[in-house]
């Protein structure tokens, strides 16, 4: 596929037979097939330990495939592309202090653009761009460690949405959050008009925001669809440890919109 096919492709991602196994030989993944299309939000759900944060790795090509392949957007993750692959496949991980580091709000955002060549007023709006999207665009030459976790958690997500990435990945995006904080965080990932793929053991947030769920257990995919479907599964979700919070009725929660 050629460079403008990948461009302009339908599918965000395409995962097909990937297998690895940790240096030591632990196997973690054993031979992961998935298909996200462009605009798509979908949960990634499984137990501890079921390989979730070793497929996302392989998404960005911070893990290489032991067999199989990723595709982002139709462009193979590889070493050739890598440079393309990160910009295409934003991370956000699950502790913001992994992603903030620079001396204010906006230097951590600026600097993978600036990192990328980009300058003067066009840097400048993108960071502005990003920062208001998550609704922290007056906190731009605050110092990140003088914000609540959850601010902090938002300005992680800006300094991957200023890389305007293809997809946006997210590792537990509602751990540690306050209800608001968790409300106001569903209400900006709703906004985006981008694919989304989150981790996550929280199950509500799953059903409202993603309509589709894929569940990952023992290193392959163990189901992938509606949410509300899966979530309502007793006998699925027995059998791969996942449980509703105490009182938890997914039929009397509307199902997300995409
Ligand atoms: N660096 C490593 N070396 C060896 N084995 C590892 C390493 N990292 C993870 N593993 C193993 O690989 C398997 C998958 O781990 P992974 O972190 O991908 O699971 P997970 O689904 O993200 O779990 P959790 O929900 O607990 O975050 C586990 O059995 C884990 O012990």
């Amino acid at each position: 596929m050629d460079a403008v096919t990948a461009a302009t492709s339908l599918t965000s991602l395409d995962v097909s037979g990937l297998a690895f196994a940790y240096p030591d030989g632990h196997q973690a993944l054993y031979g992961v097939d998935l298909t996200i299309a462009k605009g798509e939000r979908v949960a990634l759900l499984g137990p501890n330990g079921a390989g979730k944060t070793t497929l996302v790795l392989h998404l960005n090509g911070i893990l290489t495939a032991g067999a199989g392949s990723v595709r982002v957007a139709g462009l193979p993750v590889d070493r050739a592309n890598m440079a393309e692959i990160r910009r295409r496949v934003g991370i956000v991980f699950q502790d913001p202090d992994d992603q903030l580091f620079m001396p204010t709000v906006r230097e951590d955002v600026a600097f993978g653009p600036a990192a990328a060549g980009m300058r003067g007023a066009e840097l400048e709006a993108r960071v502005v761009r990003a920062l208001t999207m998550v609704g922290m665009e007056e906190y731009a030459d605050r110092p990140p460690h003088h914000l609540s976790f959850g601010q902090r958690r938002r300005v992680a997500v800006a300094t991957v949405l200023a890389m305007e990435p293809e997809i946006l990945v997210l590792d537990e995006p509602s751990s540690n959050l306050d209800p608001a904080s968790r409300r106001e965080l569903a209400d900006i990932l709703r906004s985006l008009d981008v694919t989304v793929l989150m981790v996550t053991h929280d199950l509500p947030y799953a059903l409202e925001l993603c309509p589709r769920s894929l569940i990952l257990s023992g290193g392959v995919i163990a189901a992938d669809g509606a949410t509300g479907d899966l979530l309502v599964d007793e006998e699925l979700m027995r059998a791969h440890r996942l449980e509703l919070p105490f009182g938890f009725d997914p039929r009397a929660v509307a199902p997300s919109v995409g």
